[in-house]
């Protein structure tokens, strides 16, 4: 069974300019160890799909299933729980609490999920030294660089070691060597069973991926899986990725 399945989402906003049909129709799959890049120009509708997958605006039309089970009936409070526990959100601009330090931004939803405050702080320290953030703990976000912050987002979407990862432009803001560093990081976690979906505009940041959805106009116009890898697992039980290689993502200025 697939971690994420979506079937004929339709999503109208209702704008002062009248209503803008940012997704008309979509299907996608995500199986369990999946990374796919969601990629096509400004105002193709790839945010309202992002949010759609996670609940955090509803479609018009259309079902999205997780584990098999449909989001239709969920209440907000129900989507916060699943966002909370399985479904990891980055965004391009951090939306990280400002006047709590990085270690209780990365913290807090490990707490607000039910871990000990012990293991919260386990999991936030392992996290932090693992995104090079030991030594920036103490530091509120608005101390860091724009690049610090987007790692600081990162493990604060990782703590409760969600099934999904969506991340919204997530180097949308950083220069370019904050993205090479959110790229490597993304393709590292992936490379150890984590499920991603990337919506970027940037095709060089889509080429980390090992599948590149197109998106035009509100519909998927592509959908090419990379390198032939199809060493995907449906199990939940699916662990790291252990065949081939690490792949090496190079981003040049
Ligand atoms: N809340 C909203 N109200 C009205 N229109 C909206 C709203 N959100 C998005 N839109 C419109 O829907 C269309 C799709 O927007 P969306 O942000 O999903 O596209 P995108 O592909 O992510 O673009 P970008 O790469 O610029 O972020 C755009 O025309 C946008 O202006």
């Amino acid at each position: 069974m697939p971690l994420l399945e979506a079937r004929g989402l339709v999503r109208t906003h209702h704008g002062e300019g009248g209503p803008v049909h940012a997704v008309r129709g979509v299907d996608l799959t995500v199986r369990r160890g999946e990374f796919i890049a969601v990629t096509g120009p400004s105002g193709a509708g790839k945010s309202t799909l992002l949010h759609l997958l996670g609940g955090l605006q509803r479609p018009d039309e259309g079902t999205v299933r997780i584990d098999g089970e449909p989001t239709d009936g969920y209440t907000e409070a129900r989507w916060a729980v699943e966002r909370r526990r399985s479904i990891g959100i980055v965004f391009q601009f951090f939306n990280l609490v400002s006047n709590l330090t990085v270690a209780d931004n990365v913290e807090l939803p490990a707490l607000l999920a039910g871990a000990s405050a012990r293991t919260a702080r386990a999991e936030r320290d392992k996290l932090l030294t693992e995104l090079g953030l030991a030594a920036k703990a103490r530091s509120m976000p608005g101390e860091l660089s724009g690049g610090e912050q987007q790692r600081v987002a990162l493990a604060r979407a990782l703590v409760n070691h969600p099934r999904l990862l969506l991340a919204d432009e997530p180097a949308g803001s950083l220069d370019s060597k904050g993205t090479r560093e959110v790229m490597r990081l993304l393709s590292r976690f992936h490379q150890r069973g984590q499920t991603i979906v990337l919506v970027t505009h940037d095709a060089r940041l889509a080429s980390a991926a090992d599948r590149v959805i197109s998106f035009f106009d509100g519909r998927i116009t592509d959908d090419v899986t990379l390198g032939g890898d199809d060493d995907h697992d449906d199990t939940p039980e699916a662990g790291p990725r252990t065949a081939g290689p690490a792949r090496v993502v190079e981003l040049r200025d």
